[in-house]
């Protein structure tokens, strides 16, 4: 199986190089430092590749797309190009039935976003099982390592002469509510309007927390705390990657599946108060990135879904 990773010295290439190491079922086709941003060493590359993963900004991927036209090579993107759009199949296998066959199946699949990743995680089952409305208005707060903003805010968190790396421990951003994924999680989840997101940036490396606030009496009918529980085990029973914890710990840190491919959920809250808290946990280049891209790549190869994987 030939894989070619498009975008293999940035951040989420490199890490999707670590996962494909050693694995004898793959050959790695590489670019050398001076030819990997060359449009014609990148076409032939791409064409001659079975699968590319894409680890590009969104007009490069979109580039590569255009290089493929024609192509029989199979196309997983990582960036946000594609995650909506028609013709594309959304790379989370867990997410709803057939999505894991439909991914085996795709010449396009659209990685997740890694915020999506932990928002959909907790909110897609409940709006199936018909526990959160479509039309619930949701906020979801999450907190990122730096490593999600690529290698220029690796760089600026890391650089001794940058206010990120000196006066910062942790930043809020996207204050005018226009962040690029907020269409992706309304579509993906079925919600007829977007969350308010409020995501954030930590001065650690990486992980992720993603937090869904809910009113339980805001819901239609009556809704518990082990409802939303039993809702979410129920949807990931035998799921290798996700996990719903049923002992939650008194507090989350944000490096609590930092260097795993795996997403944890979990139902906190005061059944009295009729409030919740549904809370994901992930690394933002395990599962939010590197980790589903092999993982998908594996579906479309036939292979171990998990193979290559941090467990
Ligand atoms: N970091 C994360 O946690 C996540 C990232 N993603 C997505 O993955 C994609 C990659 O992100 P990330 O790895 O963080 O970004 P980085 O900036 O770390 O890496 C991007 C890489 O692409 C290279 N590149 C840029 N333009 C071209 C081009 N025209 N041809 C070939 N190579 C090019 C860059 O080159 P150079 O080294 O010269 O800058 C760099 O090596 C993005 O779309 C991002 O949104 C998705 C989920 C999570
Ligand atoms: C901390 C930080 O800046 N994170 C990035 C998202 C990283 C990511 O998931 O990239 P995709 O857009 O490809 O999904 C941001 O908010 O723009």
């Amino acid at each position: 199986m030939k894989i070619f990773v498009d975008g293999a010295v940035g951040t989420t290439g490199l890490e999707i190089g670590e996962r494909l190491a050693g694995r004898p079922e793959i050959e790695l086709l590489t670019l050398s430092e001076a030819l990997r941003k060359d449009a014609s060493a990148r076409g032939d590359a791409l064409n001659a590749a079975d699968i590319v993963i894409l680890c590009l900004p969104d007009d490069a991927a979109r580039e590569a797309v255009a290089l493929l036209e024609g192509s029989s090579t199979r196309i997983i993107d990582a960036s946000t190009a594609h995650r909506i759009a028609p013709g594309w199949a959304y790379g989370f296998p867990e997410l709803e039935p057939g999505c894991r066959e439909a991914i085996g199946a795709a010449d396009y699949v659209a990685n997740p976003g890694c915020y999506p990743t932990g928002f959909l995680a907790l909110v897609r089952p409940l709006v199936r099982a018909g526990l959160l409305p479509a039309d619930a208005l949701l906020s979801v707060n999450a907190t990122s390592g730096y490593s999600g903003g690529g290698k220029s805010m690796i760089a600026s968190f890391e650089d001794p002469a940058d206010p990120a790396a000196t006066d910062t421990a942790f930043r809020t951003y996207a204050m005018n509510l226009a962040h690029k994924h907020a269409p992706e999680m309304t579509v993906h989840a079925g919600l007829t309007h977007a969350p308010i997101f409020q995501p954030a940036v930590a001065k650690t490396y990486r992980g992720m927390i993603v937090e869904v606030p809910l009113h339980l009496h805001a819901l239609p009918g009556t809704v518990t705390l082990a409802d939303l529980r039993a809702a979410l085990a129920d949807h990931y029973a035998g799921s290798a990657l996700v996990r719903v914890v049923d002992n939650a710990p008194p507090v989350m840190t944000i490096e609590q599946l930092a260097g795993t491919d795996r997403i944890d959920l979990f139902v906190y809250g005061d059944e009295k108060a009729g409030q919740a808290r549904l809370v994901a946990a992930l690394d933002n280049l395990g599962k939010g990135a590197a980790g589903a891209a092999v993982q998908n790549m594996n579906l479309m190869a036939g292979l171990p879904e998990t193979a290559g994987l941090q467990l």
